[in-house]
């Protein structure tokens, strides 16, 4: 019998792995006019578009009938202003989908030498994207830079791609081109691929290529947990989380990092906790800022609720729903920091 979802697993990886060569090639060349503001404020640049066309053109290719909710879509490309722009993601998608066949990819899914697409298809399959997720059926859910900010800064950020099917996410692939491949040695080899299918683990490997580590979260006390969280305090709360650790009577100051690299390093035993608590009200979280983290996390095999304990909710589309926070942690610890979240909510309304 073949192992479940090992080719979607194959595709997924190429995919990812060629779109982090492309993000991590343009970080050194992206120039000002190369970054746009959406509406909802945030940036997306090149590099954002392009992965997420390079990422769309393999999946359609290999799974044609399988839809994708993706973040970006193309709309502010197509306007006569943005040309430029146009020709840069296509030059970048198109390096991308040509580079040489590695081992385990195939021409049919859009890749290799020779391969080339025309703006207008790229644009298309940036567009594909946009499909609104929902409760039944088998959807790829893909963020093709998450941490922008970060990606920005020189920091970390990530390429995440996931396979939900009614509901549940199957398959998770996660590339952080700067994250450190060993966390004891920080200014070490960067790049990693981290990847997880339900029922079959998690596992890390190099963007470069090695051979995967089964990765499990090391059981730790919560005065010796140091809290994984946003480097931007718009995106989650670092007052709550600061009360929560006192409760937790946490000695050790909060890691702060961009993206979805933050469940990455909690799977490989950093940190002990990734607290995610609402700044306001109204923001709704998106199922491809949490999919493939959260399946990553339990296959390591710790433990992902909203601040609630509730499980978290992929099949009401592109949105979790009402934001109740994301608590992930190991399985020991993560009663223990609901308990810290529900007293620090009280003390709050005191
Ligand atoms: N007010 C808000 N609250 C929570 N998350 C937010 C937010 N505004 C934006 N985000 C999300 O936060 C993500 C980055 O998370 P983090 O802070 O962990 O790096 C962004 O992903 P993108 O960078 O892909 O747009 C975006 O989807
Ligand atoms: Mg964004
Ligand atoms: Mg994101
Ligand atoms: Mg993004």
């Amino acid at each position: 019998m073949s192992i479940p979802f090992a080719s979607e697993k194959h595709v997924a990886i190429a995919a990812v792995r060629r779109a982090c060569a492309l993000t991590d090639s343009v970080f050194n060349k992206l120039v000002k006019n190369e970054t746009l503001t959406k509406d909802d404020k945030s940036p997306v640049t090149v590099g954002d578009y392009s992965a997420q066309a390079v990422i769309n053109t393999i999946l359609s290719r290999a799974f044609p009938h399988d839809p994708i909710v993706g973040e970006e879509t193309s709309s502010d490309l197509r306007t006569s202003s943005a040309s430029s722009l146009r020709s840069r993601i296509t030059e970048l998608a198109n390096q991308a989908l040509g580079e040489d066949l590695a081992l385990g990819e195939m021409r049919e899914w859009g890749i290799g030498p020779r391969q080339v697409q025309t703006e207008e298809e790229l644009l298309d399959a940036i567009d594909r994207g946009s499909y609104g997720g929902g409760r039944s059926g088998r959807m790829w859910t893909l963020d093709p830079i998450d941490g922008t900010k970060g990606f920005l800064r020189g920091g970390q950020y990530a390429v995440c791609l996931a396979l939900i099917i009614d509901a549940q996410v199957e398959l998770g692939v996660i590339g952080c081109p700067n994250l450190p491949v060993d966390p004891s040695n920080p200014n070490g080899a960067r790049g990693c691929l981290f990847v997880a299918v339900r029922g079959q683990g998690s596992q890390q490997l190099t963007l470069s290529g090695s051979s995967p580590i089964p990765l499990s979260i090391p059981a730790i006390t919560p005065s010796n947990l140091s809290f994984l969280e946003s480097v931007e305090s718009a995106h989650s709360s670092h007052s709550f989380n600061s009360r929560v650790s006192k409760l937790l009577l946490v000695q050790k100051p909060p890691i702060r990092m961009d993206s979805q690299a933050k469940y990455c390093c909690l799977a490989r035993g950093e940190g002990g906790a990734y607290l995610r608590m609402p700044t306001g009200v109204g923001y709704r979280e998106k199922i491809w800022d949490h999919a493939p983290g959260s399946l990553l996390v339990t296959e390591a095999g710790g433990t992902i609720t909203d601040s609630r304990g509730e499980l978290l909710d992929f099949g009401l589309g592109r949105d979790l729903g009402e934001n109740f926070g994301v608590i992930a942690a190991g399985k020991d610890v993560h009663d223990d920091v609901l308990a810290a979240i529900k007293q620090a909510k009280l003390e709050e309304h005191e």
